[in-house]
């Protein structure tokens, strides 16, 4: 049986870890893939490290990339970055090859042009890995939903900011603290600024939203805001409410007044109640919640990151290509035949969560309350506070209904004016109550 031919690009916490189940698990791969899998060569930055623990022979490391992707059937990219990963990928495919990436960053901003280039090509082109890690998702939006409507796609898709957000919750402590002890235990990238800006989720939401509606988004396309803002009074406020703070990506199909059929595709803090599935999700985990018109909704959670959950979602996707190469055709590639516009973020319709600090004088709930209703955004529930005896202040907190986001702006302008209001101390966007 002729052997499928594998480049590895990269060996770093993903890559060394599907390299040595490439060689621990051989004969299983084979069996399964129908025809053994051989790595002909790896591409590093620097031959010179140790690499013994992958079980792959010192020589097949090089840092020829591009002469190693002309001789391989399938080019597995786990490198990461823009360049070379995007040349080196349309070379691999040039050359006929089938590639799989577990490559976010890229596929966000560039995904569309390297799907259609595999399309014309007819090779497959994978990426299971690239959002929630080892969670099968990709796959189950592309295939197993292809009879259905996707509706909405909303999850955590980030393992960092998570463990950041659900270690406040559980602890009262401030985002600073928890942050150094997310990078400590190696969650966090020694640079985090991907993880809590919220970029990383940002990718991914792009990602999903094409696969999910059948159209081309890419990364900026996506709102994007970070957790960075989230404080412990934050925290606390949503849980005496029985909320909780995630950051989640969110794509939905919606009907907008203008643009007829769209997409609302952001990435942003969101309260959610505690009885809503993605509550539940803890520590580094990750999860997605799909809304669909037949199969209802739809939840998939597991580990979003590390080297021996991502190498899972990678080897899936490699010994599917193998299948593919052995039976002489390649998989469904994307069907992106929608052309949905991406609405800007003012023209998103969620519920809020408003903080004030006002002066507890007669009259200030009407004032505030006011403002609300001329602007057409209706108050679902809202509590002042005990005034407090240091600065006579007390906090209202306002739950809305579901309202555009550019009138709650507007809302929010004219309550800062009012004299009798000292500070906005939040707003947050809430889904799923
Ligand atoms: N780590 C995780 O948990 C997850 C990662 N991913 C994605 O998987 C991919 C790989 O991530 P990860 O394994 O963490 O990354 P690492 O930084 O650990 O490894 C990168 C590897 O690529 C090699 N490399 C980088 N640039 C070049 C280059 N220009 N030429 C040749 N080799 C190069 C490095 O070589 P050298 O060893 O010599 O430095 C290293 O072996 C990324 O796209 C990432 O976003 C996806 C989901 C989860
Ligand atoms: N930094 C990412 C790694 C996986 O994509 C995360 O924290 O989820």
């Amino acid at each position: 049986m002729t052997a499928i031919r594998v480049a590895l690009l990269g060996s770093g916490v993903v890559g060394s870890a599907v390299a040595k189940r490439l060689v621990d698990e051989a004969d299983d791969l084979a069996a399964r893939a129908g025809a053994p899998l051989e790595v002909v060569g790896v591409a590093v930055r620097d031959t010179g490290k140790d690499r013994s623990a992958t079980g792959l022979a010192p020589e097949l490391f090089t840092t020829d990339a591009e002469a190693l992707v002309q001789r391989a059937d399938i080019v597995v990219e786990l490198m990461g970055g823009i360049e070379p990963a995007r040349s080196l990928l349309r070379k691999a495919i040039e050359h006929g090859a089938s590639v799989v990436t577990a490559n976010k960053l890229l596929l966000g901003e560039d995904g569309p042009a390297l799907y259609e280039q595999a399309e014309a090509a007819g090779v497959d082109l994978s990426y299971e890995a690239a959002v929630a890690g080892a969670i099968p998702l990709i796959r189950p939006l592309r295939e197993s939903l292809a009879g259905d409507h996707v509706t909405r796609v909303m999850g955590i898709v980030n393992g960092t900011t998570n463990y950041i957000l659900d270690k406040m919750d559980r602890t009262g402590a401030a985002l600073a603290d928890v942050l150094a002890e997310a990078q400590e235990l190696g969650y966090a990238e020694a640079d985090p600024t991907a993880d809590v800006e919220g970029h990383d989720a940002q990718a991914k939401a792009a990602i999903l939203a094409s696969l999910a509606f059948h159209t081309r988004v890419v990364t900026s396309q996506v709102h994007c805001e970070g957790i960075m803002g989230i404080t412990a009074e934050d925290i606390q406020a949503a849980r005496r409410i029985g909320l909780v703070v995630k950051l989640l990506a969110i794509a939905e199909r919606v009907r907008d007044d203008s643009a007829g059929d769209a997409l609302s595709v952001r990435v942003h803090p969101v309260l959610v109640p505690r009885s809503h599935p993605l509550a539940a999700v803890h520590e580094a985990f990750n999860a997605v919640f799909v809304e669909t018109e037949l199969a209802g909704d739809l939840m998939f959670y597991g580990r979003g990151a590390g080297g021996d959950p991502t190498a899972s979602a990678v080897l899936g996707d490699l010994v599917q290509a193998a299948r593919n190469r052995v039976a002489g055709g390649h998989g469904p590639g994307e069907s992106a035949y929608a052309d949905l516009p991406v609405l800007p973020i003012g023209r998103a319709r969620t519920c809020y969560f408003v903080r004030l600090d006002v002066l507890d004088v007669p009259g200030v709930l009407a004032r505030v309350t006011g403002l609300f209703g001329q602007h057409g955004v209706s108050i679902e529930s809202m509590r002042q506070g005990v005034r407090r005896s240091e600065d006579g202040l007390a906090t209202l907190h306002l739950v809305t209904h579901a309202a555009q986001e550019s009138a709650l702006q507007r809302v929010m302008d004219e309550v800062q004016s009012l004299d009798d209001v000292r500070t906005i101390a939040s707003v947050l966007r809430v889904e799923g109550a």
